[in-house]
């Protein structure tokens, strides 16, 4: 039996360090509470319990949020200010942000159950560098002037696009906020985003921050609530001009229809994966082991983009499985707030339960369980590391994605076949690459369909580098300069030139 399949695992929770004061509606810079006054609880994944009861939001509350972005908008100051001091405003909301990182990273543990180790060494200097990122860029928007063939002078402005609608997932609650609000603030649009239910109290904490940062009312709406209620409002919205989206490929096509029935706002898409990490015959092993399992157990492998088909080669096959196995059976599994812990719980009681229905699909169709496979513990969401050898592409669990700790190890013989055989998926998020030949690194990152290609490394998410997906992973990148595009218009000016010395 495993080292881990034992007691009770969460006994006593350790009390997190933080208090909770923000839990109604952020609407047009005051906390409000919901038009039909109703709450919904958020549960700690630790143990299931609730930890408070949060203003549910929404179609009247979209609305109100919708108007106070759009009056926001039409009317100013934001769009109207210096592209400098939106920047300012930016960065001061950085500094608080950095100020408060102990209680984000808390409250981001407590209601999501990852490593608070995580949250606050990684994530958080991820967000706090994400906001620098987007300030450096507020005041570096600009247009062209094009050469047209008549005597014309030609201009293009790029716009704010207006009120940004945007729809985050409860698996990296901050992050995404950022990677959604950064850009957006940036280029001077106004924003009414929806949480996830499952996470709905850091997002609160830091749009009162943005607001003690100087934010002006109305710019930026937090509104708390569920998919079907409050999240397909927002994207059926007649006055909201665009829309970004990240949680799951089906969600993603009913907000893809919505907003197309509705006003045809534009639409980005970050949505599911089923990435494959491919150990090649020449890499260094140690090396493979180690991140093959990062790639896949980060976050409790609640990621979009997790490493979640591992491929080796027949020939170091052996070998990385005996030290896959090891190196899972190593994780420690735990109460996120004690150090050291690598894994908490899963988010909740149905993404824990189809877990486990994966694991045991994994079971009945003949893949070998090589370790875990089993609840740790008697409360809350956790699970044992798992890991499965001998995975055919057929599987549901090669297919599916799990969104859980489950490593699947299939095996290889040829580049070729493992190209075709890795983009033999309706995803195409990410792909991760280890070898130590740098044809094969080649050969696989042009091969691979996929938004991105880590050779050697895994989970890069430096604020630069753009994200996004291939096929069904998705529609546009985020991050880096392409976000900017999201969130602008394109207006093109065209004036006739009288005497003109040159066109
Ligand atoms: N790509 C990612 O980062 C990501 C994140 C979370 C979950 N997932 C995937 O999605 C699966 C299910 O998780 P989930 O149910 O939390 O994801 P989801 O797609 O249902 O939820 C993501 C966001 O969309 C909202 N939403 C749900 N239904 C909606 C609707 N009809 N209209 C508008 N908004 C709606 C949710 O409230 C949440 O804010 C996971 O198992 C995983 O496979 C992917």
């Amino acid at each position: 039996m495993d080292r881990f399949s034992t007691a009770a695992l969460i006994e006593e929770p350790i009390t997190p360090p933080v208090q909770i004061n923000y839990t109604k509606l952020l609407i047009n810079g005051q906390f409000v509470d919901s038009a039909s006054g109703k709450t919904f609880p958020t549960l700690d994944p630790r143990t299931g319990e609730v930890i408070a009861h949060v203003a549910e939001g929404d179609a009247e509350d979209i609305n109100r949020a919708v108007s106070a972005a759009r009056k926001a908008f039409d009317e100013g100051p934001w769009p109207k200010m210096s592209a400098y001091e939106r920047s300012r405003i930016i960065l001061r909301f950085a500094d608080l942000v950095e100020k408060n990182m102990k209680e984000l990273a808390a409250l981001e543990t407590w209601d999501n159950g990852k490593p608070y180790e995580q949250a606050l060494k990684v994530e958080l200097p991820k967000f706090v560098r994400l906001f620098h990122y987007y300030a450096g860029w507020a005041d570096k928007i600009h247009g062209l002037t094009v050469p047209a063939d008549g005597p014309y002078h030609v201009q293009v402005l790029h716009e704010p696009i207006g009120v940004a609608g945007q729809i985050i997932p409860w698996n990296f609650p901050l992050l995404m906020f950022a990677w959604k609000v950064g850009p957006a603030l940036a280029c001077g649009n106004t924003i009414v985003l929806k949480t996830a239910e499952q996470t709905p109290l850091t997002g609160l904490y830091v749009a009162k921050l943005f607001h003690e940062a100087g934010l002006p009312p109305g710019v930026l709406n937090v509104v708390s609530g569920y998919g079907p209620t409050a999240g397909a409002a927002l994207a059926n919205h007649m006055d909201v001009d665009k829309l970004a989206f990240t949680g799951s490929t089906d969600t993603g096509k009913i907000v893809l229809k919505l907003a197309a029935r509705s006003n045809l706002k534009p639409v980005t898409l970050e949505l599911g994966g089923k990435s494959p990490f491919i150990i090649c015959e020449d890499a260094n092993i140690d090396k493979a082991v180690e991140m093959a399992h990062f790639a896949l157990f980060f976050n409790q492998g609640q990621c979009c983009c997790a490493g979640s088909r591992t491929f080796v080669h027949e020939s170091v096959y052996d070998k990385f499985l005996e030290k896959a196995k090891a190196r899972a059976i190593r994780r420690t599994v735990g109460d996120p707030f004690k150090k050291g812990i690598e894994q908490g719980p899963q988010i909740d009681s149905e993404q824990f339960e189809k877990v486990l229905r994966y694991i045991r699909s994994g079971i009945d169709s003949n893949a070998t369980l090589e370790c875990g496979g089993e609840r740790l513990g008697s409360k809350g969401f956790f699970i044992q590391p798992t890991v499965f050898s001998n995975v055919e592409d057929n599987m549901l669990i090669a297919q599916d994605e799990i969104f859980g700790p489950v490593q699947t190890i299939l095996k290889f013989k040829d580049l070729d076949e493992v190209i075709k055989r890795a983009n033999m998926t309706p995803y195409g998020l990410a792909a991760g690459v280890f070898t130590s030949n740098l044809d094969t690194a080649n050969t696989l990152s042009r091969g691979l369909r996929a938004g991105t290609v880590w050779i050697n490394c895994f989970n890069i998410f430096d604020a630069a580098i753009p994200f996004g997906g291939y096929k069904m992973s998705g529609i546009g990148r985020e991050k880096g300069i392409y976000s900017l595009n999201n969130y602008l218009q394109v207006k093109a000016v065209v004036t006739p030139l009288k005497n003109s010395a040159w066109l």
